[in-house]
């Protein structure tokens, strides 16, 4: 296991405590997808009583940390040819969010095939002074992860590997993962204030929320199903 930085960790722990982190991660290419909208967006959420964000790209970290007062959960996302792993693949995306402001870094946690390992990533994080976040989609990576010094592990990739993507979110993810000990955060689906709830019921330390507070086509998307199916 590499160094952490135990001083911060304490600190995360106890602010994030039962608490809501927001993800500004619009629609690629849609109007909102602007650094000043993305800034906006996190403006707004702490506002509303975010402890803490979920940004992606080195230069919407260091922006947003530069107004925001709250940890940020940094990720880069690449589409790679040779790996279906997204979510902060490199050592470099590492240093760029470590250098931008990112307290805590998050990276694809799952065994698929990737161009870094899992391990060596979590050790340029720890290198980097930062605190790691496992996005995971089964309770082994998370365990396997944890047990090599990662703070948090989220159940952020569960209903992401195959072909089928449920509604609802994987509760029992969160709550096998929180039976085993760890510092879990529930992301993927929380599309209700009950379902974040219910999250921290069954032992998440915290939830992250993204389309239902910063993606406003698939808020629109769910109203509109909604409505135009109502039957009359
Ligand atoms: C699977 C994947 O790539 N998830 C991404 C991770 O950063 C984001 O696209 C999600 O918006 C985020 O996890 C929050 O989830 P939701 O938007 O469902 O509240």
């Amino acid at each position: 296991m590499t160094f952490k930085n135990a001083q911060l960790e304490q600190r995360l722990l106890s602010t994030l405590h039962q608490s809501l982190i927001v993800s500004c991660q619009p629609v690629p290419d849609s109007p909102m997808d602007r650094d000043d909208i993305v800034l906006a967006m996190a403006q707004a959420a702490v506002a509303g009583g975010a402890k803490g964000l979920r940004i992606e790209g080195a230069k919407r970290v260091r922006l947003v940390a530069q107004h925001c007062q709250v940890p940020i959960v940094g990720i880069i996302k690449r589409d790679l040819t040779d790996s279906e792993v997204r979510i902060t693949p490199y050592l470099e995306d590492v240093k760029a969010l470590a250098e931008a402001g990112a307290l805590i870094i998050a990276f694809d946690g799952t065994d698929r095939v990737r161009p870094v390992s899992a391990l060596r990533l979590l050790a340029a994080i720890h290198q980097h002074g930062c605190i790691a976040m496992a996005d995971c989609a089964d309770v082994a990576s998370g365990v396997e992860l944890a047990k090599h010094g990662c703070t948090f592990i989220g159940s952020t990739l569960s209903g992401y590997l195959g072909e089928h993507t449920p509604s609802e979110p994987d509760l029992k993810l969160v709550r096998d993962l929180s039976a085993q000990g760890l510092y879990v955060i529930a992301e993927g689906r929380y599309n209700t204030p009950e379902l974040a709830a219910r999250a921290i019921e069954l032992g998440a330390t915290a939830v992250t929320v993204g389309s239902a507070v910063t993606r406003i086509e698939h808020i629109t998307g769910w109203f509109v199903q909604s409505v135009e199916h109502a039957s009359v």
